[in-house]
């Protein structure tokens, strides 16, 4: 004599909808109880910065945290020598779902942590913490057994370490992945442009400047000419196109005409399939500033070309119920939601697996990439908005988890998005 005159049907959804905010309380809850271990491990890592694939600190540090933790599998140096995996699973046997989070741990040169990804490395470790202490409590009441990925993955800020461990195929197997990166805002999304680096050397003939200059062949002109056919590029772009580059060697003495000079610059465009019509342009700016010279030029790509991010609206729909129900503060500005913002290596990754790349308000207005930006991210200030951030992005997990229809549709629509990607590339 129940007064639950519910259907089956209904019964089951509202069981399984309490299970998925018991969960999630256990996300927000787990996540709080490591805040101090979090911090730590963050502050560590920014009071070190370490460049692109230097990052043996880090690593040995990220390493440390996730053997001190119990039931992961660790992987050190996994596949390259500053990348580790750290892996754990549900008891049970069955469909296994794998979910992934990332962390990214290189600072800059000169700079420091100023894209701040010792919060990175913070909030994938706390995200895999949280819904490992989620699912814990939750095992036999599952509809999926689940194996969550930590992934350390380096070099973010040169030749993207993503890119090498998709071909070691450090991916494969994981059916989502997820990742935050701290910026001035909150935002699902924000367009994250294709990108590929190329060095340009110039080889002259060096001879006294003031003596015999008419022996010389000068290196430098051909850089100084190489930077100004840029600028003049600049002007005729498309406006989402980027380039900008740096003269890495200009030459040794004003006495002694330059015989070697090296400029480094990033090209982007919006999309990857448009990269390729910029580089052409680009190199007739190389080229041709080695014909004026007399010098000899070398073009010399990245090893690695980072792609756009293909989107996945049901995640960043779920992202942001999260977000919003923890407090985060998504911006509505237009010129910051449609302005380029810069590349990543996870653009390549979203090609393979469905992801996200979220962004997340650190509590300072500067800009990533200054020195002020490195100060907010070592700022105890920064953790509130990292954890909640980590917990947002274990609980949109969750969801997919608890919801199999949700997940369902991430796989549509990645899809459908490879599909569009195809269709629009195909008309450049
Ligand atoms: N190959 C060089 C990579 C530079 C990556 C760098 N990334 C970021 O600043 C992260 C912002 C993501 N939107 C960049 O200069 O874009």
């Amino acid at each position: 004599s129940s007064s639950n005159t519910n259907s089956p049907q209904e019964n089951k959804m509202s069981e399984s909808g309490e299970l998925l905010t018991e969960l999630k309380d256990r996300v927000s809850r787990s996540i709080d109880g490591a805040s101090a271990e979090l911090h730590e491990l963050s502050r560590d890592i920014w009071s070190c910065p370490e460049l692109a694939y230097q990052e043996s600190r880090a690593h040995d540090r990220l390493v440390a945290f996730f053997t001190h933790e119990q039931g992961w599998t660790v992987d050190a140096r996994f596949k390259l020598e500053t990348a580790f995996r750290a892996v754990w699973r549900t008891g049970g046997v069955g469909e296994c779902v794998n979910v992934g989070f990332l962390c990214e741990y290189d600072a800059l040169p000169g700079i420091g942590h100023a894209c701040g990804h010792n919060l990175i490395a913070e909030v994938g470790a706390a995200a895999g913490l949280g819904l490992k202490a989620a699912l814990e409590g939750a095992q036999g009441r599952l509809p999926v057994q689940v194996q969550i990925t930590v992934l350390g993955t380096p070099a973010e800020e040169d030749v993207g370490g993503k890119v090498d461990l998709l071909k070691e195929g450090a991916f494969q197997g994981m059916d989502v992945v997820f990742m935050a990166h701290p910026s001035k805002e909150d935002a699902t999304y924000l367009p994250c442009v294709a990108e590929h680096d190329v060095t340009i050397k110039y080889h002259g003939k060096a001879s006294h400047a003031s003596s015999y200059p008419w022996k010389g062949v000068n290196a430098l002109d051909a850089a100084v000419l190489c930077y100004t056919n840029m600028s003049v590029l600049r002007q005729q772009m498309r406006p989402d196109w980027r380039v900008h580059g740096v003269i890495k060697h200009g030459g040794l003495k004003p006495n002694i005409i330059p015989d070697y000079t090296e400029l480094e610059y990033y090209l982007r465009t919006p999309t990857r399939a448009e990269l390729p019509v910029l580089k052409e342009k680009a190199e007739r700016c190389f080229r041709s500033a080695a014909v004026a010279t007399g010098c000899e030029v070398e073009i010399q790509y990245a090893r690695n070309a980072f792609d756009n991010i293909l989107r996945i609206p049901e995640l960043e729909q779920l992202f942001e119920r999260n977000g919003k129900s923890l407090g985060m503060d998504f911006t509505t500005d237009e010129d910051v939601l449609t302005n380029e913002s810069g590349s990543t290596d996870f653009g390549n990754v979203t090609f393979v697996v469905p992801g996200i790349h979220s962004y997340f308000y650190i509590g300072s207005n500067a800009l990533n990439h200054t020195p002020e930006y490195t100060v907010a991210a070592g700022d105890d200030k920064a953790q509130f908005f990292t954890l909640r951030t980590a917990k947002a992005l274990a609980m949109t997990a969750l969801d997919l988890l608890l919801q199999p229809k949700a997940m369902q549709r991430v796989k549509q629509e990645f899809i459908e998005a490879k599909l569009k990607d195809e269709k629009t590339s195909s008309r450049i």
